[in-house]
């Protein structure tokens, strides 16, 4: 029986195109200038030398934000890019710049599935501060209180299995009660890997009936 759900966001809650044409670029654009001017905070430090210790490269704050702005091109899922993405983003959001696309058809399902006793998780790439401020900012309201704890790669790569066993573990609930929802089969195999139940989110329709995952078009469409 499910008791908990873990969700993507990207391609699965909200859509590709939030996040790719207007997250991604407003982070992009304004990489170097918040850089620069929160250098000296420790919290952007630590983030700048994870970078120097990724790459294994002592590179200077400008080398660095070159590595970040590749990087952002190449949509790399790298931790200290992802927090500094969200810190960024913060400030859009507090801004109004932009605010944090949700399917109405995931807002409606999340609801009524918290509703329904069952707890609800996020596993993005995104940094959990980003993942916060993206459901704190809906069209739908502030739809944080509806979950019950976020993830990010801090935990491991979405592509690997022991990032979810280790959520597993972390919710204190066995993985087959686990239902996890992504547009990503990498993302599914890893998961079913561990044990988890899985639903492949197929926003643009294209449902392939030899998938090996079970798919949905909307969350109208997950079965339970
Ligand atoms: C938390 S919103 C930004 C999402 C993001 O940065 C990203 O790379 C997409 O990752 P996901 O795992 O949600 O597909
Ligand atoms: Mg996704």
């Amino acid at each position: 029986m499910i008791k908990a759900i873990l969700t993507d966001i990207e391609g699965t809650t909200s859509s590709l195109s939030f996040v790719k044409d207007v997250l991604f670029p407003y982070a992009r654009e304004r990489m170097a200038e918040f850089v620069r001017a929160h250098t000296a905070e420790p919290a952007v430090r630590k983030e700048l030398d994870e970078v120097r210790r990724i790459t294994g490269e002592n590179l200077s704050d400008p080398e660095v934000i070159e590595q970040l702005i590749r990087w952002i091109d190449e949509d790399r899922k790298i931790t200290p890019l992802k927090s500094l993405q969200g810190m960024i983003w913060e400030d859009g959001y507090k801004k109004g710049d932009f605010r944090g696309h949700m399917y109405e058809d995931a807002a409606r399902h999340l609801k009524q599935w918290q509703q329904a006793g069952l707890r609800l998780y996020v596993f993005s790439s995104g940094s959990v501060q980003a993942q916060k401020l993206l459901f704190a900012h809906t069209e739908y309201g502030d739809l944080t209180p509806l979950f019950s704890g976020y993830f990010d790669t801090t935990v491991g790569s979405k592509r690997e299995a022991d990032s979810y066993c280790k959520i597993a573990e972390a919710i204190d609930t066995a993985p087959g009660d686990i239902l996890f929802l992504s547009d990503i089969r990498e993302e599914l195999d890893a998961a079913r890997a561990a044990g988890m139940q899985v639903t492949w989110l197929v926003r643009d329709g294209a449902t392939d009936p030899g998938a090996t995952h079970r798919q949905a078009r909307n969350f109208d469409e997950i079965r339970l």
